[in-house]
């Protein structure tokens, strides 16, 4: 069929206007010699099209494959590569302190979860400082030594637990246990209230597997984030909220009980359903840091959630780990013991002090390197310096001793994934051993630096002491108890997919246990 005048000259325009856009984008992402980042090294196709990250983020091997990529593609490159136009990722443990220097925070923990109030989401500096100065007084290690009653109320509660299941034929899910009680401490601790899921498994287990299903949906939020929003947004204003799928309905449900509970702190000046206990958010809602808009119910509601997802969820997921390792190496369990039997000889007749707890070597060596494999996030913690231009020298790979120019306000990253397996600081680093931690040599000494499950910097994680201090506690219960693993193997701890936090392979049930009493 002949074309008439106007679809010739619409063909050419299309034809010519693609041209001319590719021609550009071209010449600015991977030829212009004014451009620095385009010497840095890395697949021309990730220096051309964002794509390329949202292709192994979100569909290649159902998404979450970017950091196995990345690991690969530093293999053949060397230790700086672009891995979108605009973002630049440095596998070497010596430049981690630039990266993580006081920075802004690019796409950030929240963006996924869709907490834009939260402390994690402040994109800048000022706002990130105030929401940050409001909670450090309650997560600082002297507000978390002074927990210590509420730490081991739910420690003990979790030994309970521990001692129902010493019954022939029971199968114990510690994923969920140490979600219960992770999730315990945060909400009771955050609104005064007596929680107790470690007293419902059940209800543990269904909002475990909530909050894994939101998280798996994490990177379509990262990446399409307004899309996502719009289509929840009809299909709630058409068909209502139960047209929406069950984890997501949860996960609203969810939200709206802790905007209920945030209204109520609002409404109760006279303190009347305050607990014993501090309270994060009564004291929030006095707090003089934050001005009244940063006090309101939407921007709480957003904290809360922030804080109760994190606080649950990476504690319970190192907690699970070491659960794992103590059923399957019985020597580290052995050796817990030992170091926990001979700490109780100098008090005795006394419990071991959380400061005792927090002060034994070879613990806090396990709880080390549980965190090690648990990788904290798996997601780029990408941060920008916006008005400094950094300069990186390749210390290995082809091109060894080259300076590169990282420009100002580039998104950059070291995965944890990337630190936390590198063979020169980890020899064998998949294998679970304490080892590595103990002693106070240089080699120890520099490991501990380079760790960073926690973060880095002033954006590191606020709730870091909480974590040790009950994971500490935990850990002193789950050795009273002899636990062999059920159906379950190293995979049920391993990673396979980077949904914010390290995913095991789908269908994981999670870590199962069968529990005895200590064969004296
Ligand atoms: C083993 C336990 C934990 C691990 C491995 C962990 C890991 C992390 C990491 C890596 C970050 C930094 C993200 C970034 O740099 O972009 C972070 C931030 C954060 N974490 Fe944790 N976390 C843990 C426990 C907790 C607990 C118990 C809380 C409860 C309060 C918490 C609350 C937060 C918050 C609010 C942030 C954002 C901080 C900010 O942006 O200033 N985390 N966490």
């Amino acid at each position: 069929m002949a074309l008439n005048w106007w679809q010739e000259q619409l063909i050419t325009t299309i034809v010519c206007g693609t041209g001319a856009l590719l021609g550009y984008l071209v010449y600015d992402r991977l030829l212009d010699p004014r451009n620095p980042s385009t010497r840095i090294p890395g697949p021309k196709l990730a220096a051309l099209t964002a794509w390329y990250a949202t292709y192994y983020d979100c569909f290649h091997k159902g998404g979450g494959q970017y950091p196995f990529k990345i690991k690969q593609l530093h293999d053949k490159y060397g230790p700086i590569i672009r891995i979108a136009p605009h973002e630049v990722h440095v596998s070497d443990p010596e430049f981690l302190e630039k990266i993580y220097a006081t920075r802004n925070r690019n796409s950030i923990v929240g963006d996924g979860l869709m907490v834009d109030g939260s402390v994690g989401s402040a994109k800048d500096f000022a706002t990130h400082k105030m929401r940050r100065d409001a909670l450090n007084p309650f997560f600082c290690h002297k507000a978390v030594m002074e927990l210590e009653p509420l730490l081991r109320s739910k420690a003990s509660q979790l030994r309970g637990v521990l001692e129902s299941y010493v019954v022939p034929n029971s199968v114990l899910n510690v994923s969920d246990l140490f979600f219960a009680y992770s999730n315990d401490i945060l909400r009771t601790f955050s609104f005064g209230s007596e929680e107790n899921l470690l007293a419902n498994l059940d209800e543990a287990h269904k909002q475990r597997e909530d909050l894994a299903s939101l998280l798996r949906g994490s990177n379509i939020a990262n990446h399409f984030g307004s899309l996502v929003r719009l289509f929840s947004g009809l299909v709630v204003g058409f068909k209502g909220p139960q047209a929406l799928p069950p984890a997501m309905r949860d996960i609203i449900a969810f939200r709206s009980q802790s905007r209920k509970t945030i209204e109520a702190i609002l409404a109760d000046p006279s303190d009347n359903y305050k607990c014993a206990t501090r309270s994060v958010f009564y004291e929030l809602r006095d707090s003089p840091i934050l001005p009244p808009h940063e006090k309101s119910v939407d921007r709480l509601q957003d904290e809360a959630t922030l804080l109760i997802m994190a606080g649950t969820e990476s504690p319970a997921k190192t907690l699970t780990i070491t659960a794992f390792y103590l059923a399957y190496m019985p020597e580290v369990m052995h050796r817990l013991r030992e170091e926990l039997y001979e700490a109780r000889t100098h008090a005795p007749g006394q419990k071991l002090s959380l400061s005792t707890l927090l002060n034994l070597s070879y613990m806090q060596a396990v709880i080390m390197e549980a965190n090690r494999l648990s990788l904290g996030v798996t997601i780029r913690m990408q941060r920008t310096a916006p008005s400094e231009t950094l300069i990186y020298t390749a210390s290995y790979g082809p091109k060894k001793g080259t300076a590169y120019v990282i420009p100002a306000n580039t998104p950059m990253s070291t995965l944890t994934w990337c630190t936390h397996t590198n063979e020169t600081l980890f020899p064998d680093p998949l294998r679970f051993d304490p080892e590595r931690w103990l002693g106070s040599g240089q080699e120890v000494s520099y490991r501990k630096r380079c760790m960073h499950s926690f973060g880095k910097g002033n954006r590191r994680c606020l709730g870091m002491s909480l974590a040790n201090a009950e994971m500490s506690l935990a850990l002193a219960m789950l050795t009273e108890y002899d636990l062999k693993l059920f159906e379950t193997d190293e995979s049920d701890v391993s990673f396979h997919y980077d949904f914010q936090v390290a995913h095991p392979p789908h269908g994981s049930k999670g870590v199962r246990v069968v529990v005895s009493k200590l064969a004296n």
